[in-house]
Protein backbone atom coordinates (compact mmCIF):
# COMPACT_ATOMS: atom_id res chain seq x y z
CA UNK A 1 0.00 0.00 0.00
CA UNK A 2 1.34 3.53 -0.27
CA UNK A 3 0.58 6.63 2.11
CA UNK A 4 0.95 10.39 1.43
CA UNK A 5 4.48 12.08 2.54
CA UNK A 6 1.75 13.92 5.29
CA UNK A 7 0.86 11.22 6.58
CA UNK A 8 4.02 9.74 6.60
CA UNK A 9 5.27 12.70 8.78
CA UNK A 10 2.08 13.45 11.47
CA UNK A 11 2.88 13.36 14.57
CA UNK A 12 7.15 14.50 13.87
CA UNK A 13 6.00 18.47 13.90
CA UNK A 14 7.57 18.68 10.53
CA UNK A 15 5.55 20.30 7.32
CA UNK A 16 6.57 18.11 4.14
CA UNK A 17 7.50 19.57 0.98
CA UNK A 18 5.40 20.29 -2.01
CA UNK A 19 5.80 17.96 -4.82
CA UNK A 20 6.06 15.00 -2.67
CA UNK A 21 3.89 11.92 -3.78
CA UNK A 22 2.89 8.49 -2.69
CA UNK A 23 5.23 6.35 -0.07
CA UNK A 24 5.41 2.66 -1.08
CA UNK A 25 8.41 2.29 0.85
CA UNK A 26 11.26 3.57 3.82
CA UNK A 27 14.75 2.10 4.76
CA UNK A 28 17.14 3.63 7.63
CA UNK A 29 19.90 1.62 5.98
CA UNK A 30 20.83 3.35 2.33
CA UNK A 31 22.13 -0.28 1.35
CA UNK A 32 18.67 -1.55 0.92
CA UNK A 33 17.23 1.29 -0.50
CA UNK A 34 14.77 0.89 -3.20
CA UNK A 35 13.61 2.76 -5.77
CA UNK A 36 10.52 4.95 -4.23
CA UNK A 37 11.77 4.81 -0.92
CA UNK A 38 12.42 7.61 1.42
CA UNK A 39 15.89 7.45 3.17
CA UNK A 40 15.81 8.06 6.86
CA UNK A 41 19.06 9.08 8.34
CA UNK A 42 19.27 7.95 12.02
CA UNK A 43 21.99 8.74 14.35
CA UNK A 44 23.80 6.10 15.18
CA UNK A 45 25.94 4.96 17.36
CA UNK A 46 29.32 4.48 15.08
CA UNK A 47 28.10 6.82 12.30
CA UNK A 48 25.18 9.33 11.48
CA UNK A 49 22.76 8.04 8.41
CA UNK A 50 23.79 11.78 6.68
CA UNK A 51 26.82 9.45 5.45
CA UNK A 52 25.16 7.74 3.40
CA UNK A 53 22.54 9.95 2.15
CA UNK A 54 24.63 9.87 -2.09
CA UNK A 55 24.23 6.11 -1.98
CA UNK A 56 20.71 6.40 -0.78
CA UNK A 57 19.77 9.01 -3.59
CA UNK A 58 21.64 6.56 -5.98
CA UNK A 59 19.52 3.73 -5.26
CA UNK A 60 16.36 6.05 -6.02
CA UNK A 61 15.55 7.40 -2.82
CA UNK A 62 13.28 9.92 -3.56
CA UNK A 63 13.78 12.26 -0.26
CA UNK A 64 16.07 12.27 2.92
CA UNK A 65 14.60 12.55 6.23
CA UNK A 66 17.19 13.68 9.00
CA UNK A 67 17.22 15.40 12.25
CA UNK A 68 20.42 17.45 10.75
CA UNK A 69 20.56 18.82 7.49
CA UNK A 70 23.33 16.80 5.30
CA UNK A 71 26.50 18.52 3.70
CA UNK A 72 25.82 19.62 0.20
CA UNK A 73 23.02 19.07 -1.91
CA UNK A 74 21.71 15.73 -2.13
CA UNK A 75 19.49 16.62 -5.11
CA UNK A 76 16.17 15.03 -3.63
CA UNK A 77 14.33 17.23 -0.68
CA UNK A 78 15.43 16.65 2.70
CA UNK A 79 13.14 17.41 5.46
CA UNK A 80 14.58 18.12 9.29
CA UNK A 81 12.28 16.64 12.69
CA UNK A 82 13.23 16.64 15.61
CA UNK A 83 13.25 13.51 16.71
CA UNK A 84 14.12 10.94 12.88
CA UNK A 85 14.50 7.76 15.02
CA UNK A 86 10.31 8.11 16.70
CA UNK A 87 9.63 9.61 13.08
CA UNK A 88 10.86 6.34 11.53
CA UNK A 89 9.05 3.99 13.74
CA UNK A 90 5.92 5.77 13.00
CA UNK A 91 6.16 5.48 9.52
CA UNK A 92 7.04 2.03 9.51
CA UNK A 93 3.76 1.44 11.31
CA UNK A 94 2.01 2.99 8.98
CA UNK A 95 3.56 2.10 5.32
CA UNK A 96 3.20 -1.44 6.51
CA UNK A 97 -0.62 -1.14 7.39
CA UNK A 98 -2.98 -3.27 8.33
CA UNK A 99 -1.17 -3.55 11.65
CA UNK A 100 -2.26 -6.17 14.37
CA UNK A 101 -5.19 -4.75 16.87
CA UNK A 102 -4.14 -5.69 20.01
CA UNK A 103 -0.95 -5.83 21.47
CA UNK A 104 1.12 -5.81 24.22
CA UNK A 105 4.95 -5.08 25.70
CA UNK A 106 7.04 -6.24 28.41
CA UNK A 107 10.40 -4.95 29.72
CA UNK A 108 13.02 -5.58 32.82
CA UNK A 109 16.05 -7.24 33.02
CA UNK A 110 15.11 -11.15 33.06
CA UNK A 111 11.69 -12.58 32.07
CA UNK A 112 10.74 -10.88 28.40
CA UNK A 113 11.17 -13.91 26.69
CA UNK A 114 9.30 -15.87 28.97
CA UNK A 115 6.30 -13.60 29.82
CA UNK A 116 6.33 -13.02 25.71
CA UNK A 117 5.63 -16.85 25.18
CA UNK A 118 3.54 -17.28 27.62
CA UNK A 119 1.15 -14.50 26.81
CA UNK A 120 1.00 -15.98 23.67
CA UNK A 121 0.32 -19.56 25.13
CA UNK A 122 -2.41 -17.83 27.36
CA UNK A 123 -3.72 -16.70 24.41
CA UNK A 124 -4.05 -19.70 22.34
CA UNK A 125 -5.72 -21.57 25.43
CA UNK A 126 -8.01 -19.19 25.08
CA UNK A 127 -8.85 -20.00 21.45
CA UNK A 128 -6.85 -16.70 20.46
CA UNK A 129 -4.31 -16.78 17.26
CA UNK A 130 -1.11 -14.69 18.61
CA UNK A 131 2.24 -14.20 18.25
CA UNK A 132 4.92 -13.23 20.25
CA UNK A 133 8.30 -10.75 18.81
CA UNK A 134 11.33 -11.21 20.92
CA UNK A 135 14.92 -12.45 21.08
CA UNK A 136 13.45 -16.18 19.80
CA UNK A 137 12.37 -14.36 16.52
CA UNK A 138 8.42 -13.99 15.78
CA UNK A 139 6.70 -16.84 17.16
CA UNK A 140 3.56 -18.50 16.19
CA UNK A 141 2.07 -21.61 17.53
CA UNK A 142 2.95 -23.27 14.15
CA UNK A 143 6.25 -21.13 13.18
CA UNK A 144 9.24 -19.49 14.51
CA UNK A 145 10.94 -17.31 12.49
CA UNK A 146 14.97 -16.48 14.23
CA UNK A 147 15.50 -12.46 14.18
CA UNK A 148 18.36 -10.28 14.94
CA UNK A 149 17.18 -8.33 18.02
CA UNK A 150 15.49 -8.92 20.56
CA UNK A 151 13.40 -5.40 19.68
CA UNK A 152 13.49 -5.61 16.27
CA UNK A 153 14.02 -2.42 14.10
CA UNK A 154 11.17 -0.80 13.45
CA UNK A 155 10.74 -1.59 9.95
CA UNK A 156 11.02 -4.95 10.20
CA UNK A 157 8.41 -5.28 13.33
CA UNK A 158 6.11 -3.66 11.56
CA UNK A 159 6.95 -5.44 8.21
CA UNK A 160 6.51 -9.13 10.39
CA UNK A 161 3.24 -7.29 11.90
CA UNK A 162 1.45 -7.27 8.95
CA UNK A 163 2.41 -10.55 8.05
CA UNK A 164 1.06 -11.75 10.97
CA UNK A 165 -1.55 -9.58 10.31
CA UNK A 166 -2.36 -11.54 7.15
CA UNK A 167 -2.45 -14.95 8.80
CA UNK A 168 -5.25 -13.53 10.72
CA UNK A 169 -3.10 -12.39 13.95
CA UNK A 170 -4.74 -9.98 15.58
CA UNK A 171 -2.79 -10.44 19.20
CA UNK A 172 1.08 -9.97 19.69
CA UNK A 173 2.80 -10.14 22.51
CA UNK A 174 6.51 -7.92 21.88
CA UNK A 175 9.51 -7.62 24.17
CA UNK A 176 10.67 -4.46 24.76
CA UNK A 177 14.68 -3.96 24.95
CA UNK A 178 16.24 -1.13 26.79
CA UNK A 179 18.23 -0.74 23.55
CA UNK A 180 14.72 -1.44 21.33
CA UNK A 181 13.28 1.93 23.92
CA UNK A 182 16.07 4.11 24.02
CA UNK A 183 16.63 3.90 20.33
CA UNK A 184 13.01 4.72 19.57
CA UNK A 185 12.10 1.04 17.60
CA UNK A 186 8.75 0.98 19.66
CA UNK A 187 7.56 4.49 18.56
CA UNK A 188 4.78 3.61 16.33
CA UNK A 189 3.24 1.04 18.68
CA UNK A 190 0.44 2.53 20.88
CA UNK A 191 0.32 -1.25 23.46
CA UNK A 192 -2.89 -1.84 25.07
CA UNK A 193 -1.03 -3.37 28.09
CA UNK A 194 2.74 -3.08 29.17
CA UNK A 195 4.26 -4.82 31.87
CA UNK A 196 7.74 -4.47 33.95
CA UNK A 197 9.39 -7.78 35.58
CA UNK A 198 12.03 -6.90 37.68
CA UNK A 199 15.68 -4.49 36.72
CA UNK A 200 18.94 -5.35 37.54
CA UNK A 201 22.72 -4.90 36.25
CA UNK A 202 22.52 -4.95 32.16
CA UNK A 203 23.86 -3.28 29.12
CA UNK A 204 26.14 -0.84 31.32
CA UNK A 205 28.30 -0.26 27.69
CA UNK A 206 25.78 1.09 26.28
CA UNK A 207 23.37 3.33 29.03
CA UNK A 208 25.56 5.98 30.51
CA UNK A 209 24.71 4.16 34.11
CA UNK A 210 21.87 2.38 36.28
CA UNK A 211 19.43 5.67 36.04
CA UNK A 212 19.87 6.24 32.08
CA UNK A 213 19.15 2.06 31.65
CA UNK A 214 16.30 2.74 34.26
CA UNK A 215 14.97 5.44 32.31
CA UNK A 216 15.52 3.84 28.54
CA UNK A 217 12.68 0.90 30.16
CA UNK A 218 10.19 3.30 31.79
CA UNK A 219 9.73 4.88 28.36
CA UNK A 220 7.57 1.60 27.47
CA UNK A 221 5.29 2.65 30.76
CA UNK A 222 5.58 6.81 29.88
CA UNK A 223 4.96 6.83 26.58
CA UNK A 224 3.92 3.87 24.52
CA UNK A 225 0.88 3.00 26.03
CA UNK A 226 -3.10 3.58 25.16
CA UNK A 227 -4.48 6.34 27.59
CA UNK A 228 -5.31 5.04 30.71
CA UNK A 229 -4.32 1.19 29.92
CA UNK A 230 -3.33 -1.29 32.56
CA UNK A 231 0.63 -1.21 33.59
CA UNK A 232 1.24 -4.35 34.90
CA UNK A 233 3.90 -3.96 37.76
CA UNK A 234 5.88 -7.22 39.69
CA UNK A 235 5.93 -5.10 43.23
CA UNK A 236 8.34 -8.26 44.34
CA UNK A 237 11.13 -6.54 42.37
CA UNK A 238 13.03 -3.97 44.43
CA UNK A 239 13.09 -1.37 42.04
CA UNK A 240 9.10 -1.38 41.48
CA UNK A 241 8.72 1.94 42.64
CA UNK A 242 9.69 4.21 39.43
CA UNK A 243 7.72 1.98 37.52
CA UNK A 244 4.46 2.01 39.33
CA UNK A 245 4.78 5.84 39.47
CA UNK A 246 5.48 6.23 36.07
CA UNK A 247 2.47 4.11 35.10
CA UNK A 248 0.18 6.57 37.92
CA UNK A 249 1.84 9.71 36.66
CA UNK A 250 0.83 8.89 33.04
CA UNK A 251 -2.43 7.85 33.73
CA UNK A 252 -2.42 4.06 33.43
CA UNK A 253 -4.27 1.59 35.28
CA UNK A 254 -2.05 0.50 37.84
CA UNK A 255 -1.98 -3.47 38.50
CA UNK A 256 0.17 -4.55 40.86
CA UNK A 257 1.25 -8.71 40.99
CA UNK A 258 3.63 -10.77 43.23
CA UNK A 259 3.63 -11.67 47.12
CA UNK A 260 3.06 -7.98 47.76
CA UNK A 261 0.00 -7.69 44.47
CA UNK A 262 -3.62 -6.35 44.99
CA UNK A 263 -4.04 -7.84 41.63
CA UNK A 264 -2.41 -10.82 41.39
CA UNK A 265 -1.37 -11.96 44.92
CA UNK A 266 1.05 -15.08 45.36
CA UNK A 267 0.25 -16.72 48.29
CA UNK A 268 1.96 -19.50 48.73
CA UNK A 269 4.41 -21.84 46.50
CA UNK A 270 5.31 -25.18 46.78
CA UNK A 271 7.83 -27.36 44.97
CA UNK A 272 5.79 -30.09 43.30
CA UNK A 273 8.17 -31.95 41.11
CA UNK A 274 10.51 -30.31 39.29
CA UNK A 275 7.40 -27.77 38.79
CA UNK A 276 5.49 -25.85 41.55
CA UNK A 277 1.78 -26.08 43.29
CA UNK A 278 0.96 -22.03 43.58
CA UNK A 279 -1.87 -20.50 45.35
CA UNK A 280 -2.84 -16.90 44.35
CA UNK A 281 -5.46 -14.14 45.35
CA UNK A 282 -7.06 -12.55 42.06
CA UNK A 283 -9.22 -9.95 42.71
CA UNK A 284 -10.59 -11.45 46.02
CA UNK A 285 -10.71 -15.11 44.86
CA UNK A 286 -8.23 -17.47 45.53
CA UNK A 287 -7.05 -19.62 43.09
CA UNK A 288 -4.50 -22.38 43.09
CA UNK A 289 -2.30 -23.68 40.40
CA UNK A 290 0.38 -26.56 39.01
CA UNK A 291 2.91 -24.29 37.24
CA UNK A 292 4.71 -27.27 35.28
CA UNK A 293 8.49 -24.89 35.39
CA UNK A 294 11.03 -24.99 37.63
CA UNK A 295 11.99 -22.14 39.64
CA UNK A 296 10.10 -19.14 41.88
CA UNK A 297 11.17 -16.59 39.16
CA UNK A 298 8.76 -18.58 36.93
CA UNK A 299 6.08 -17.78 38.71
CA UNK A 300 6.46 -14.38 39.21
CA UNK A 301 6.57 -14.51 35.12
CA UNK A 302 3.45 -16.39 35.01
CA UNK A 303 1.33 -14.14 36.50
CA UNK A 304 2.29 -11.02 34.85
CA UNK A 305 1.65 -12.97 31.66
CA UNK A 306 -1.42 -14.00 32.97
CA UNK A 307 -2.57 -10.50 34.05
CA UNK A 308 -1.29 -8.97 30.72
CA UNK A 309 -3.21 -11.70 28.72
CA UNK A 310 -6.12 -10.63 30.76
CA UNK A 311 -5.82 -7.09 29.99
CA UNK A 312 -6.34 -7.87 27.04
CA UNK A 313 -9.49 -9.87 27.98
CA UNK A 314 -8.92 -13.46 28.14
CA UNK A 315 -11.34 -14.20 31.21
CA UNK A 316 -9.93 -15.44 34.14
CA UNK A 317 -11.53 -19.23 33.54
CA UNK A 318 -9.19 -19.29 30.74
CA UNK A 319 -6.00 -17.71 31.85
CA UNK A 320 -5.35 -19.03 35.43
CA UNK A 321 -5.77 -22.88 33.81
CA UNK A 322 -3.50 -22.32 31.16
CA UNK A 323 -0.62 -21.82 33.57
CA UNK A 324 -0.66 -25.24 34.18
CA UNK A 325 -0.24 -26.14 30.81
CA UNK A 326 2.37 -23.41 29.70
CA UNK A 327 5.63 -24.72 27.88
CA UNK A 328 8.99 -22.67 28.80
CA UNK A 329 11.00 -20.61 26.73
CA UNK A 330 13.64 -22.58 25.14
CA UNK A 331 16.52 -22.39 27.08
CA UNK A 332 15.45 -21.18 29.71
CA UNK A 333 15.55 -23.34 33.14
CA UNK A 334 15.02 -26.08 30.52
CA UNK A 335 15.39 -29.84 32.07
CA UNK A 336 17.57 -31.52 29.22
CA UNK A 337 18.49 -34.70 30.78
CA UNK A 338 18.81 -36.88 33.72
CA UNK A 339 21.84 -39.05 33.52
CA UNK A 340 23.76 -41.09 36.31
CA UNK A 341 20.92 -40.17 38.45
CA UNK A 342 21.72 -36.20 37.92
CA UNK A 343 20.00 -33.60 36.30
CA UNK A 344 21.40 -31.23 33.91
CA UNK A 345 19.63 -28.14 33.17
CA UNK A 346 20.34 -25.36 30.24
CA UNK A 347 19.59 -21.76 30.96
CA UNK A 348 20.15 -18.29 29.31
CA UNK A 349 21.50 -16.58 32.55
CA UNK A 350 24.16 -13.94 31.01
CA UNK A 351 23.44 -11.33 33.69
CA UNK A 352 24.23 -11.82 37.43
CA UNK A 353 20.64 -11.72 39.02
CA UNK A 354 19.49 -14.24 36.38
CA UNK A 355 22.06 -16.56 37.36
CA UNK A 356 21.76 -16.19 40.99
CA UNK A 357 17.79 -17.00 40.44
CA UNK A 358 18.65 -20.38 38.33
CA UNK A 359 21.49 -21.39 41.15
CA UNK A 360 18.73 -20.47 44.00
CA UNK A 361 15.90 -22.10 41.67
CA UNK A 362 18.21 -25.82 41.49
CA UNK A 363 19.42 -25.63 45.59
CA UNK A 364 16.83 -27.53 46.72
CA UNK A 365 17.35 -30.31 43.89
CA UNK A 366 20.54 -31.22 44.21
CA UNK A 367 20.94 -33.36 47.07
CA UNK A 368 24.58 -34.21 46.23
CA UNK A 369 26.85 -31.11 44.58
CA UNK A 370 25.12 -28.48 42.47
CA UNK A 371 27.15 -27.56 39.29
CA UNK A 372 27.41 -24.75 36.83
CA UNK A 373 29.48 -24.06 33.94
CA UNK A 374 29.66 -20.64 32.65
CA UNK A 375 31.10 -17.57 31.04
CA UNK A 376 30.34 -14.22 29.49
CA UNK A 377 30.26 -12.46 26.17
CA UNK A 378 32.51 -9.69 24.64
CA UNK A 379 32.26 -6.95 23.83
CA UNK A 380 29.31 -6.43 26.25
CA UNK A 381 29.01 -4.77 29.75
CA UNK A 382 32.37 -6.01 31.57
CA UNK A 383 31.28 -5.19 34.83
CA UNK A 384 29.05 -8.12 35.00
CA UNK A 385 31.92 -10.53 34.68
CA UNK A 386 33.18 -10.13 38.49
CA UNK A 387 29.63 -10.06 39.86
CA UNK A 388 28.70 -13.36 37.95
CA UNK A 389 32.29 -15.05 39.57
CA UNK A 390 31.17 -14.02 42.97
CA UNK A 391 27.55 -15.27 42.26
CA UNK A 392 28.40 -19.10 40.88
CA UNK A 393 31.34 -19.15 43.75
CA UNK A 394 28.81 -18.46 46.24
CA UNK A 395 25.96 -20.33 45.19
CA UNK A 396 27.34 -23.56 43.37
CA UNK A 397 29.35 -26.49 44.75
CA UNK A 398 31.29 -26.70 41.60
CA UNK A 399 32.40 -23.93 39.20
CA UNK A 400 34.04 -24.58 35.61
CA UNK A 401 34.21 -21.02 33.84
CA UNK A 402 34.32 -21.16 30.13
CA UNK A 403 34.24 -19.16 27.13
CA UNK A 404 30.42 -17.34 25.74
CA UNK A 405 30.60 -15.68 22.48
CA UNK A 406 34.06 -14.21 22.93
CA UNK A 407 33.25 -11.67 19.55
CA UNK A 408 36.43 -9.47 19.44
CA UNK A 409 37.34 -9.78 22.95
CA UNK A 410 40.36 -11.83 23.91
CA UNK A 411 38.53 -15.01 25.80
CA UNK A 412 41.45 -15.53 28.10
CA UNK A 413 40.97 -11.86 28.97
CA UNK A 414 37.34 -12.23 29.66
CA UNK A 415 37.72 -15.46 31.63
CA UNK A 416 40.42 -13.61 33.66
CA UNK A 417 37.69 -11.30 34.67
CA UNK A 418 35.68 -13.98 36.04
CA UNK A 419 37.75 -16.31 37.58
CA UNK A 420 38.81 -12.97 39.67
CA UNK A 421 36.06 -13.22 41.63
CA UNK A 422 35.00 -16.84 41.35
CA UNK A 423 36.82 -18.22 44.12
CA UNK A 424 37.71 -22.34 43.59
CA UNK A 425 36.97 -22.66 39.72
CA UNK A 426 38.37 -24.55 37.25
CA UNK A 427 38.51 -22.45 34.08
CA UNK A 428 38.35 -24.54 30.87
CA UNK A 429 38.14 -22.07 27.61
CA UNK A 430 36.64 -24.44 25.11
CA UNK A 431 32.93 -24.33 26.11
CA UNK A 432 32.44 -28.24 24.62
CA UNK A 433 35.21 -29.61 26.96
CA UNK A 434 33.86 -27.67 30.15
CA UNK A 435 30.34 -29.08 29.65
CA UNK A 436 31.74 -32.85 29.02
CA UNK A 437 33.79 -32.21 31.79
CA UNK A 438 31.33 -31.31 34.08
CA UNK A 439 28.92 -34.09 33.16
CA UNK A 440 31.11 -36.58 33.50
CA UNK A 441 31.93 -35.42 37.14
CA UNK A 442 28.48 -36.07 38.05
CA UNK A 443 27.23 -38.04 40.75
CA UNK A 444 24.15 -39.34 41.43
CA UNK A 445 21.89 -36.70 43.62
CA UNK A 446 23.68 -34.17 41.79
CA UNK A 447 22.33 -31.26 39.41
CA UNK A 448 24.35 -29.22 36.48
CA UNK A 449 23.40 -25.90 35.56
CA UNK A 450 24.66 -25.16 32.42
CA UNK A 451 24.00 -20.78 31.36
CA UNK A 452 24.41 -18.53 29.21
CA UNK A 453 23.36 -19.22 26.14
CA UNK A 454 19.84 -20.99 26.18
CA UNK A 455 18.55 -21.25 22.57
CA UNK A 456 21.43 -20.06 21.24
CA UNK A 457 22.93 -22.06 18.27
CA UNK A 458 26.40 -20.75 17.70
CA UNK A 459 29.57 -19.42 19.37
CA UNK A 460 30.79 -16.06 18.21
CA UNK A 461 34.41 -15.84 17.50
CA UNK A 462 35.97 -12.80 16.03
CA UNK A 463 33.14 -11.69 13.86
CA UNK A 464 32.27 -15.26 12.96
CA UNK A 465 29.59 -17.36 14.19
CA UNK A 466 30.50 -20.90 14.32
CA UNK A 467 27.33 -23.65 15.02
CA UNK A 468 27.77 -24.43 18.49
CA UNK A 469 24.63 -25.60 20.66
CA UNK A 470 24.78 -26.42 24.63
CA UNK A 471 21.81 -29.02 23.58
CA UNK A 472 23.35 -31.35 21.15
CA UNK A 473 26.95 -31.10 23.61
CA UNK A 474 24.81 -32.31 26.55
CA UNK A 475 22.93 -35.34 24.24
CA UNK A 476 26.61 -36.37 23.09
CA UNK A 477 28.67 -36.00 26.37
CA UNK A 478 25.63 -38.25 27.25
CA UNK A 479 25.73 -40.88 24.16
CA UNK A 480 29.79 -40.73 24.64
C1 LIG B 1 24.16 -0.39 19.77
C2 LIG B 1 22.99 -0.77 18.92
O1 LIG B 1 22.00 -1.24 19.43
N1 LIG B 1 23.11 -0.57 17.59
C3 LIG B 1 22.00 -0.84 16.70
C4 LIG B 1 21.72 0.39 15.88
O2 LIG B 1 22.87 0.67 15.18
P1 LIG B 1 23.27 2.16 14.93
O3 LIG B 1 22.09 2.96 14.49
O4 LIG B 1 23.98 2.65 16.11
O5 LIG B 1 24.20 1.90 13.65
P2 LIG B 1 25.42 2.66 13.01
O6 LIG B 1 26.28 1.58 12.52
O7 LIG B 1 25.97 3.73 13.87
O8 LIG B 1 24.74 3.35 11.71
C5 LIG B 1 23.92 4.51 11.78
C6 LIG B 1 22.88 4.48 10.68
O9 LIG B 1 23.53 4.47 9.43
C7 LIG B 1 22.97 3.49 8.61
N2 LIG B 1 23.94 3.02 7.62
C8 LIG B 1 25.10 2.42 8.01
C9 LIG B 1 26.01 1.96 7.06
C10 LIG B 1 25.71 2.12 5.68
O10 LIG B 1 26.46 1.73 4.79
N3 LIG B 1 24.54 2.71 5.35
C11 LIG B 1 23.65 3.16 6.28
O11 LIG B 1 22.59 3.68 5.92
C12 LIG B 1 22.54 2.41 9.57
O12 LIG B 1 21.53 1.60 9.02
C13 LIG B 1 22.02 3.23 10.75
O13 LIG B 1 20.67 3.59 10.57
O14 LIG B 1 20.68 0.15 14.95
C14 LIG B 1 20.95 -0.93 14.05
C15 LIG B 1 19.73 -1.06 13.14
O15 LIG B 1 18.55 -1.24 13.91
C16 LIG B 1 21.17 -2.22 14.84
O16 LIG B 1 21.47 -3.29 13.96
C17 LIG B 1 22.32 -2.02 15.82
O17 LIG B 1 22.36 -3.18 16.64
C18 LIG B 1 23.65 -3.71 16.95
C19 LIG B 1 24.17 -4.57 15.80
C20 LIG B 1 23.53 -4.56 18.23
O18 LIG B 1 24.32 -5.45 18.46
N4 LIG B 1 22.57 -4.29 19.07
C21 LIG B 1 22.35 -5.05 20.31
C22 LIG B 1 23.28 -4.65 21.44
C23 LIG B 1 20.90 -4.82 20.75
O19 LIG B 1 20.18 -4.00 20.16
N5 LIG B 1 20.47 -5.56 21.75
C24 LIG B 1 19.14 -5.38 22.29
C25 LIG B 1 19.00 -5.99 23.67
C26 LIG B 1 19.37 -7.44 23.84
C27 LIG B 1 18.76 -8.07 25.11
O20 LIG B 1 19.02 -7.64 26.22
O21 LIG B 1 18.02 -9.05 24.94
C28 LIG B 1 18.11 -5.97 21.34
O22 LIG B 1 16.96 -5.48 21.36
O23 LIG B 1 18.43 -6.93 20.63
N1 LIG C 1 11.61 -13.10 36.59
C1 LIG C 1 12.89 -13.43 36.60
N2 LIG C 1 13.71 -13.07 37.64
C2 LIG C 1 15.02 -13.40 37.65
N3 LIG C 1 15.61 -14.13 36.70
C3 LIG C 1 14.86 -14.52 35.65
C4 LIG C 1 13.47 -14.19 35.54
N4 LIG C 1 13.00 -14.71 34.40
C5 LIG C 1 14.03 -15.31 33.79
N5 LIG C 1 15.15 -15.21 34.55
C6 LIG C 1 16.51 -15.68 34.20
O1 LIG C 1 16.87 -14.94 33.04
C7 LIG C 1 17.14 -15.82 31.96
C8 LIG C 1 16.58 -15.25 30.69
O2 LIG C 1 15.17 -15.29 30.75
P1 LIG C 1 14.34 -14.61 29.59
O3 LIG C 1 14.95 -15.01 28.31
O4 LIG C 1 12.91 -14.89 29.79
O5 LIG C 1 14.68 -13.07 29.92
P2 LIG C 1 14.90 -11.83 28.96
O6 LIG C 1 14.55 -10.64 29.78
O7 LIG C 1 14.15 -12.03 27.72
O8 LIG C 1 16.46 -11.84 28.64
P3 LIG C 1 17.22 -11.05 27.42
O9 LIG C 1 17.48 -9.67 27.94
O10 LIG C 1 18.46 -11.81 27.24
O11 LIG C 1 16.35 -11.05 26.24
C9 LIG C 1 16.50 -17.15 32.34
O12 LIG C 1 17.15 -18.18 31.69
C10 LIG C 1 16.65 -17.16 33.84
O13 LIG C 1 17.95 -17.54 34.20
N1 LIG D 1 20.80 -10.04 23.78
C1 LIG D 1 21.94 -10.26 24.62
C2 LIG D 1 22.25 -11.72 24.60
C3 LIG D 1 23.49 -12.15 25.36
C4 LIG D 1 23.71 -13.65 25.30
C5 LIG D 1 25.00 -14.14 25.84
N2 LIG D 1 25.18 -15.48 25.39
C6 LIG D 1 26.16 -13.24 25.39
O1 LIG D 1 26.64 -13.43 24.30
O2 LIG D 1 26.56 -12.37 26.18
C7 LIG D 1 23.10 -9.42 24.15
O3 LIG D 1 23.34 -9.39 22.95
O4 LIG D 1 23.72 -8.78 24.99
MG1 LIG E 1 14.75 -11.91 25.78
Amino acid sequence: MSISVTQLLEGSGARPKKGLGAVFGLNSDSRRIEPGDIFFALPGAKVHGNQFVAEAVRRGALAIISDVAPVGDPGVPVIIVKDVRASYARAASRVFEPQPEITVAVTGTNGKTSVASFVRQIWSHAGVPGASIGTLGVETATRLIEGMHTTPDSRTLHQSMRALKAQGIDHVAIEASSHGLDQRRLDGMHFEAVAFTNLSRDHLDYHADMDAYRDAKLRLFTDLLVDSGPAVVNVDDPEYEPFMFAALSAGATLLTVGREGAYIEVLSIEPEGYGQRVEVRHVGEKLSFHLPLTGEFQVSNAIVAAALAMSTGVDKSDAFPALSELVGAKGRLELVAEHNGAAIFIDYSHKPVALEAALAALRPYAKGKLHVVFGAGGDRDKGKRPMMGEVAARMADVVIVTDDNPRTEDANAIRAEIMATAKGATEIGDRREAITTAIKALKKGDVLLIAGKGHEDYQIVGTTKHHFSDHEVVAAAIKG
